[in-house]
């Protein structure tokens, strides 16, 4: 049935795998700055000219890794440093650089120092730290140290450092002239690339030649050109709060409602030592899960479809709240300030698809990044993620989407992760950013973000069937089935647990494909494999004990986690030790920072930008503007010259304001129900008010709105002969853009209220017919006891402004009995001449009740 391991593994081995899924090794983390930690991505390039490579290793390098000086290329940085280069630091305030030399021989574990080796075989060193007093750092807001930098054989410079809110900066004084030296018989220099970093030719030890040259690898550093000469802004950079995150026992049910609640039946379910009273009509989605996830750490989450990975990401995210169990962050309660500090991608690509891939990045930071940046360093901030993500070459395509041909599923998914990245979020949850790209294309997102957990971010991942390179490429790895735990741990230890508790592959296959097929119940064992994929249809019999097998497979592997694992209970005393100023930041965050990036008029006019943007080819299109002149001209041939019938006159305007509610109303009723998930996911981030986005919504199609009904008026006016006077001619115009806001304000209330289409659709249609039979046009008698109705016709009122404007009580006109009144004529007896005032101020009562209704609707709305 299942394989069991010949030599299970010692309990112990389980239990370090139990620890792993805490942070043990946070408080290190923290206090120690890793020079790769802090590559690239932490801080905002500074310059256009920006180089990105990527190393063999496929991370994201913002210079080339240790290239030998060249003269051509390079730039002697002793001539540079007697101009005032500055620089900018990466880094976080809370740690200082070391001051002095560091060697192989200097290098001794217990001196907090780290050694990595970079892919070009050149050692990096990473400086000691020493952490600041955390209340220090917040309550003062900035650092400065002053000290002594010293590579070896070099003399000692002064350096300062300063640490501003938003901005770090290193000053280095002119050293001494000689940029050589010798070392070892090995020459080095100091050089600088082309790109914005200088590097230090660094350290190599041979053991076979005895060479051994030492120096400081400053790559981390990123040049500006010296101040005066610039004309370059340079931009704010963002630092990362160091944020882990711990979740345990999470129980996550909902009401399906499929069946009636039924009291008398009830079962007990005992889950991860919690009891929940289950009726049949509820469904426990997530049954306990737990687990943690440090800064710089990639948590994966696997399991087959179904299992729950979007709903645990959802919680962890802060979009589902009625869950059980407990989340912290940096050991503080779970609120809803972390959602400053805590990005979502979602499984589906929420974005205008219209909108480049520039203009949508660029958006997204006038409207994220906080206060104190200026629009031109939002603008930098954009350019400069896009460039990291390497969406540079497609940064004029259309976003794209399933009806606009645009950016390819990768380019569009580096986009969404872009628009989440670009205020540099402490935690960042992805649901399956893999999913529908071809290997490369995924190996790539995942680099990204591997590339993002090293510059100090946390990162929890769904991942729908990873490559085994993938898969190794996160830390850790929470496997579920059906809402349970199965494994949390390394990813690496995965297959030893399995092993230990009875179950490996027995052939060579993809960790991840063996891990999802055991939380199905599937084991890689030859044997039964074979067994199950016979040619012939299964009886239902040997169905339903393969199903039984599979279960059981599941329970063993699900009892015996919680045997392992929740035994221990490590969960609740795991080792995340977050420093005071992390807890601190947090605390901090929930009673003050309540407040929005941008002003309301800022988020105003940055929306309507956008959705001018986003519907230029809608509100411009050749078909729409065709569509006006179409109806305009047969108008006009159909009631040419008509000022020879009065009944024809009338009937030329109230068809008038038929059309231009009909017009303006079916395209008002779309405009929120196709916005709702982009406005849901970007009110979730707390990127704009509701109030701004409504009013940004409603007026922007205004001009085309009245820009179109303006031309018809202009050619039918003339062309069906009404009376020939400017005042008549302008008050009719104006009745109709009174009669096409009012139905646009419809629409919208309608689209607000329904924010489904095809409800609103049905709706629109409905309340029209109601609104012109009650016109006054078609009927003169209307039933008594619906004579009300015309009162909240908006035509009605709209076609007795415009006949008021052509005719007066007195007019007369030739008829059989000689002269007629105008105000007898059918089509003007029922609606009256008379009473303009009144129906102004109705129209204007519809024109502000619509929009209310609109409004309230929207924020009735769960957006
Ligand atoms: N509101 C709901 N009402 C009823 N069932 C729900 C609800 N939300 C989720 N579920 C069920 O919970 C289970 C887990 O759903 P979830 O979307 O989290 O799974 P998943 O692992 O992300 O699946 P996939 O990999 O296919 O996206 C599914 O069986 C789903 O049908």
């Amino acid at each position: 049935m299942f394989s069991m391991a010949s030599s299970p593994r010692s309990e112990g081995d389980v239990k370090e795998v139990v620890s792993e899924c805490g942070c043990s090794s946070l408080r290190e983390t923290m206090d120690h700055v890793d020079v790769d930690h802090f590559s690239s991505q932490e801080i905002p390039r500074l310059s256009t000219s920006t180089t990105r490579t990527v190393d063999d290793h496929g991370i994201l390098r913002s210079m080339p890794e240790a290239e030998p000086y060249d003269g051509e290329r390079g730039v002697d940085l002793d001539a540079n440093m007697s101009r005032n280069w500055s620089f900018t630091v990466s880094g976080s305030s809370r740690n200082r650089p070391a001051v002095g030399t560091d060697s192989d021989a200097d290098h001794q574990p217990g001196r907090n120092s780290n050694r990595t080796v970079a892919a070009d075989g050149y050692s990096k060193l990473n400086y000691d730290t020493e952490p600041m007093d955390p209340t220090d750092v917040l309550a003062r807001k900035s650092i400065s140290l002053e000290g002594l930098w010293q590579a070896e054989a070099e003399p000692p410079r002064s350096f300062s450092y300063e640490e501003a809110p938003r901005r770090s900066s290193w000053s280095v004084e002119p050293s001494r002239r000689s940029s050589e030296r010798t070392h070892g018989g090995v020459e080095g220099r100091r050089w600088k690339s082309r790109s914005t970093g200088f590097n230090f030719l660094s350290t190599r030890s041979s053991s076979e030649t005895g060479e051994k040259f030492t120096g400081l690898d400053i790559a981390k550093l990123n040049v500006m050109p010296p101040l005066k000469e610039s004309a370059e802004i340079s931009l704010k950079p963002l630092t990362t709060l160091p944020v882990s995150i711990k979740f345990s026992n999470l129980v996550y049910q909902v009401t399906t409602g499929s069946q009636r609640p039924c009291p008398s039946i009830s079962v007990d379910v005992t889950s991860w030592g919690q009891k929940l009273r289950r009726s049949p009509h509820e469904k426990i989605i997530l049954h306990g899960i737990s687990g943690a996830v440090c800064p710089g750490e990639m948590l994966g989450i696997l399991g087959p479809s179904g299992s729950g990975k979007t709903t645990l990401v959802q919680i962890l995210a802060g979009r589902l709240s009625n869950y059980e169990g407990s989340i912290t962050h940096n050991d503080v309660p779970f609120s809803k300030s972390m959602n400053r500090r805590t990005a979502l991608v979602t499984q589906d690509d929420v974005l205008y698809p219209h909108l480049t891939v520039k203009e949508t990045l660029i958006c997204a930071a006038l409207m994220r990044l906080p206060r104190d940046f200026s629009r031109q360093e939002k603008r930098r901030r954009a350019l400069d993620v896009l460039l990291e993500l390497g969406l540079d070459k497609c940064q004029d395509t259309p976003v794209g989407g399933a009806y606009v041909r645009g950016a390819s599923g990768g380019e569009r998914k580096r986009v969404s992760i872009g628009c989440e990245i670009l205020t540099d979020p402490s935690l960042l949850l992805l649901d399956e950013p893999t999913s529908g790209l071809d290997s490369t294309t995924a190996l790539n997102i995942v680099r990204i973000l591997r590339n993002l957990s090293h510059a100090g971010k946390t990162i929890i991942s769904t991942i729908h069937q990873p490559s085994s390179v993938i898969y190794h490429m996160f830390e850790k790895i929470l496997l579920l089935s059906d809402g349970h735990p199965l494994f949390c741990g390394r990813g690496n230890k995965a297959l030893g647990y399995f092993e230990y508790i009875g179950f490996h592959p027995t052939f060579a296959s993809n960790p991840a494909d063996f891990l999802v097929d055991l939380a199905n119940g599937v084991t890689h064992d030859l044997e039964d494999l074979n067994r199950e994929s016979s040619p012939f249809v299964l009886s239902k019999r040997r169905a339903e004990e393969i199903a039984d097998e599979r279960n059981h497979i599941k329970k063993i592997v699900k009892d015996a986690y919680l045997a392992h694992m929740l035994q221990e209970n490590k969960f609740d005393t795991g080792d995340l030790r977050p420093s005071s100023a992390e807890r601190f930041q947090i605390a901090h965050d929930t009673v003050e920072r309540r407040d929005w990036s941008t002003s309301w008029l800022e988020q105003f006019i940055i929306l309507a930008r956008r959705a001018v943007k986003e519907r230029r080819h809608e509100n411009f299109s050749v078909p729409r503007i065709l569509e006006t002149f179409v109806v305009a001209i047969i108008a006009s041939l159909i009631w040419w010259n008509s000022s020879s019938s009065v009944e024809d006159q009338a009937g030329l305007l109230f068809f008038s304001t038929m059309v231009w509610g009909y017009f303006p109303l079916y395209s008002a009723i779309y405009t929120f129900p196709l916005e709702r998930e982009m406005v849901r996911k970007e009110r979730a981030s707390g990127m704009y008010r509701l109030s701004a986005y409504f009013f940004a919504q409603s007026i922007i199609d205004l001009p085309m709105e009245l820009v179109l009904p303006t031309i018809y008026t202009i050619l039918v006016y003339w062309m069906g002969g009404l009376k020939p006077s400017a005042v008549a001619f302008f008050i009719t115009w104006a009745a109709l853009l009174f009669n096409v806001l009012v139905a646009q304000g419809m629409g919208l209330a309608i689209g607000a209220v329904c924010m489904n289409l095809k409800k609103a659709s049905h709706l629109a249609s409905a309340s029209m017919l109601v609104i012109l039979m009650a016109g006054g046009f078609f009927s003169k008698d209307i039933f008594p006891a619906l004579g009300w109705l015309k009162y909240i016709s908006f035509s009605y009122h709209a076609f007795k402004l415009e006949l008021n404007a052509q005719f007066s009580e007195e007019d007369v006109y030739p008829c059989k009995a000689g002269l007629c009144h105008v105000a007898d004529v059918q089509a003007i007896s029922t609606v009256g001449l008379g009473g303009t005032l009144s129906s102004a101020l109705a129209m204007l009562g519809f024109l502000v009740g619509f929009r209310l209704v609109a409004y309230i609707g929207l924020r009735r709305t769960k957006l």
